[in-house]
């Protein structure tokens, strides 16, 4: 950089000011042992970081980010602040999401269950499902192998980096690394589970045991899924007991569907009220299954409030995602939630999106439109919803919103 006086040099000997004072204030702030509570640093800096390498740190992610021994949010996550959280004390309570007992629905009390499905699907959009058979030790090892993961060093984990939105595994950063101005406190690991046999080996193969608790894992949420679609079809009036009509084809499709497991890991973080661990969105599937552990931190927006989703031991939480809202024609409604990060640990959560195959085309069900309610939504099909995703930085329910047919 040249130091003549022309207006561009004085902006570069601001930025480079800039970026003095911000190593000043982090060599000063920062004490190399104690700073992300997880972990201990692999990384301290040496030098001054310029813009160029900051970027290329942040796209390493942030959980390299606190290995570097950072004691206060960089900039690049610290959000507009009406989109902070905490920012409205409306915004600090807790939700108490109706429970879905699914032993109970499918035994004598089915009728009673199905008709709680249905209200939990119409008013919250989200709902918490207990006794749902799956054993303990799968659960449990496979929390442990997704911490083990997110352990391992950086250039383990970096295998999987991948800018292609369509890889079959692919670990990131953020909400979308390429395009999301603001870069928000998450770290993920995205596996693809159709067709099992294809996918299965480029899964990642370390730590040991993590194809195998994977695969446990997406097998019994896959079961799990399909008996809970069986139920929402029952809740929208849709008897799939007739042989050979749509919502057999539906729960034929859902069988031969798509699932793509997230695992999400956002570490404890030093100043949680200026950033988010996910944005505020809705998933596209037709349902989530997410299993977030013990530390809490998603909120759901209900009645115009951000509230939090208390853990239920040994439940998952199970939430319509925007498939399911235009299958049923908008009878029940993929809800906007996002994740709060905190001071105190890192927090893992998985989350199991489930919907139909890549090239099947999601659209209301013919028996949801009559005059009284036309059809709300176009067609629409997991090609658009890519090229949606990897063109904008997405946000909310626009995609959805995308989707809307103005009658
Ligand atoms: O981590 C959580 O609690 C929520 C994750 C989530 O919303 C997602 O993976 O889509
Ligand atoms: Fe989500």
């Amino acid at each position: 950089m040249s130091l003549q006086g022309n207006s561009s040099t004085l902006i570069n000997t601001k930025v480079q000011m800039f970026v003095v004072l911000y190593y000043l204030i982090c060599i000063t702030y920062t004490t190399p042992k104690e700073n992300c509570k997880w972990r201990t640093p692999i990384e301290v800096q040496t030098k001054i970081p310029d813009a160029d390498s900051l970027e290329i740190q942040y796209q390493k992610g942030v959980i390299h980010l606190c290995d570097t021994g950072i004691k206060n949010v960089p900039n690049k996550y610290i959000l507009p602040v009406f989109e902070r959280p905490g920012e409205k004390k409306v915004d600090k309570g807790n939700i108490k999401l109706p429970v879905i007992d699914f032993a109970e629905m499918q035994g004598p009390n089915r009728s009673q269950v199905v008709k709680s499905l249905a209200k939990a699907c119409e008013e919250f959009g989200f709902f918490q499902v207990i006794n749902h058979g799956i054993p303990h030790d799968i659960l449990h090892e496979l929390e442990d192998v997704v911490r083990r993961f997110f352990e391992m060093p950086f250039e383990e984990r970096a295998k999987f980096m991948s800018t292609d939105m369509r890889a079959p595994v692919r670990y990131g950063t953020s909400f979308n690394q390429n395009k999301d101005g603001v870069f928000c406190w998450r770290d993920f690991l995205k596996l693809t589970c159709h067709p099992l046999s294809e996918v299965l080996p480029s899964w990642p193969s370390s730590p040991v045991d993590f194809r195998q608790a994977m695969l446990l894992y997406s097998k019994q949420t896959n079961m799990m899924f399909q008996t809970l679609m069986n139920a929402v079809l029952e809740s929208l009036g849709l008897d799939s007991t007739t042989e050979n009509d749509d919502e057999e084809d539906i729960l034929k499709q859902c069988e031969e569907g798509s699932q793509l497991m997230v695992a999400n890991c956002y570490p404890s973080c030093p100043e949680p009220d200026l950033t988010l661990g996910m944005p505020p969105h809705s998933d596209y599937g037709f349902l989530t299954l997410l299993l977030q552990g013990k530390a809490e931190g998603l909120q759901i927006q209900h009645k115009g409030k951000w509230l939090i989703v208390k853990p239920l031991a040994n439940s998952f939480v199970v939430n319509v995602g925007d498939h399911l809202e235009i299958f049923s024609n908008g009878r029940y409604k993929s809800v906007l939630h996002r994740v709060l990060v905190n001071s105190a640990r890192t927090r893992i959560s998985v989350a199991s999106l489930h919907s139909l195959s890549f090239s099947t085309t999601v659209r209301p069900s013919p028996k949801l439109i009559n005059e009284e309610n036309p059809r709300r939504y176009k067609d629409t099909d997991f090609a658009s919803f890519m090229e949606y995703v990897s063109s904008c930085e997405p946000k909310e329910k626009n995609f959805l919103e995308s989707r809307k047919l103005t009658c």
